[in-house]
Order: structure tokens, then C-alpha cells, then sequence
């Protein structure tokens, strides 16, 4: 099985990110960029961290959520791009996801952000979804299944359920906290082989990694700690 984890590099510091990569780049499957590094450096920082990392894969994180047309030309606008996988958020809602994979070239795995990592049962009755995570996170994976996407963004406590469900879908997981690590802003977390166990694709883990003494060490850990 290919190294499922993906370290999140969220910085504004393009040379810190340079450096993390080549710290973690031998210990992890893949490199994600989200909004913090694209608003910070755009296709230009994209393209010195894929130098960077020397083929490594790119999880271009931009949780697109928008009209379907503007949708579409969003990623239209990354083609030449070496994106691997793309995200955008399910409750865009079923045409805006089609836009988005009709949009993206062959090679991009586009996966659709079910509920954020960040969010409780109580979070979501405050935004005015009742039933809680797990039945959002269903209604939400049936939709982007319905659309033709390759996957879902979903915490490691709902993708047992999903993966099981989907059998070929892709499950990126973030939300994953080695035992004894800071949750930070994250309150669906498991370690990285739980989330493993219970069907996840691609780990996302950012902090635990990034903000350690030796990132790389970090890295290396963690990926021995996995079966
Ligand atoms: O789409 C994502 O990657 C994502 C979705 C989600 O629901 N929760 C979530 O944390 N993420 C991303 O995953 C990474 C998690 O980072 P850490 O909490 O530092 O491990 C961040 O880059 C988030 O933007």
C-alpha cells in the first residue's frame, strides 16, 4: 500500500514550506496545500513546492464552494496544474460538484468536504441541521456520490460507515491526532491506525507534524507507528 499520509503545509512562509517539505518528503505519500499557503503564494507557490518535494503527490486543498459556472471555471483555471486530488464543499450542493468534475482533468481525484473537523453535534444544531454529524455526513456522501465525484473529506469517526458504503470511493481524512497530541481546533479526531483501520485512503495531518521539534522525525514516527 502506498504511504497514505498527506502532511498539511499551512503556512505564509514560503521558506519554512520549502524546508518542511524536504524534512517530511521522505516519510509521507503526498503534500497538501490549503488556503493559508494559496492566498499567501497562489499557482506560483504551488509550483516551487512541486519542485520541492520532486514528484510527490499535490492536494491542492481549496474547499471550492460557489455557483456551479464559477465552480467550473475555478478549475478550469488550475489545469495546468499537477493536482492530484482537489476539494470542494458537498453543500455547494449536486450541480456544482458536477461542474467541478466535468471541469477538472482525468488525472485529478476531486473529493467533496462532508463536515469540517471542526464542527460537534451542537455545532451543527447552531447552524440549523438537525440529526447530527453522522447523518450529515451520510446525506452529504450520498449527494457527492450522486455527482460523480471520486470521494469525500470526512473525520475518522464517521468513515467506517462511508467507506463500508462506498467501497471505491476515496476517503481523505483529516482530524488525526497521534495518542497524547494537541487537538488544537479539531473535535472529531482518531490516531492515524484507527483511521486506517476504519477505511481511510489518504491521512491528512498537519500540526502534529509541522509544529514538532524535528518535523521530520515527527513524520518518520508516525509512519512506523502504522502497520
Ligand atoms: O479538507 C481538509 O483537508 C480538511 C477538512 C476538514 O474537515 N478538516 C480539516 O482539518 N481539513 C484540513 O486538514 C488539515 C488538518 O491539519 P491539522 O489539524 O494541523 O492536522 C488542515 O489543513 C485543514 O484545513
Amino acid at each position: 500500500m502506498p504511504n497514505p499520509i498527506f502532511c498539511a503545509i499551512d503556512t505564509g512562509d514560503l521558506e519554512h514550506a520549502r524546508d518542511l517539505v524536504s524534512a517530511v518528503g521522505p516519510h509521507v505519500g503526498g503534500i497538501k496545500l490549503g488556503l493559508e499557503f494559496w492566498n499567501a503564494f497562489g499557482r506560483k507557490g504551488v509550483e516551487t513546492i512541486v519542485e520541492a518535494s520532486s514528484g510527490k503527490s499535490l492536494f491542492l486543498d481549496l474547499k471550492l464552494h460557489d455557483i456551479p459556472n464559477t465552480v467550473g471555471g475555478a478549475v478550469r483555471a488550475l489545469e495546468d496544474l499537477p493536482v492530484d486530488i482537489l476539494t470542494v464543499h458537498a453543500s455547494g450542493g449536486e450541480a456544482m460538484m458536477r461542474a467541478a468534475r466535468a471541469a477538472a482533468p482525468e488525472r485529478t481525484k476531486v473529493v467533496a468536504v462532508t463536515v469540517l473537523t471542526s464542527l460537534s453535534d451542537e455545532d451543527l444544531t447552531a447552524l440549523g441541521t438537525d440529526g447530527g454529524v453522522d447523518a450529515q455526513v451520510e446525506r452529504l456522501a450520498l449527494l457527492t456520490r450522486r455527482a460523480g465525484l471520486d470521494g469525500i473529506v470526512c473525520s475518522p469517526q464517521e468513515v467506517a460507515a462511508r467507506s463500508a458504503a462506498w467501497p471505491d470511493g476515496l476517503f481523505v481524512v483529516p482530524g488525526i491526532r497521534p495518542h497524547g497530541a494537541d487537538m488544537g481546533d479539531q473535535k472529531r479526531a482518531l490516531t492515524p491506525q484507527e483511521a486506517l483501520d476504519a477505511g481511510a485512503s489518504v491521512l491528512v495531518i498537519g500540526r502534529p507534524i509541522t509544529k514538532a521539534d524535528n518535523p521530520g522525525e515527527a513524520a518518520e514516527a508516525i509512519a512506523a507507528q502504522m502497520k
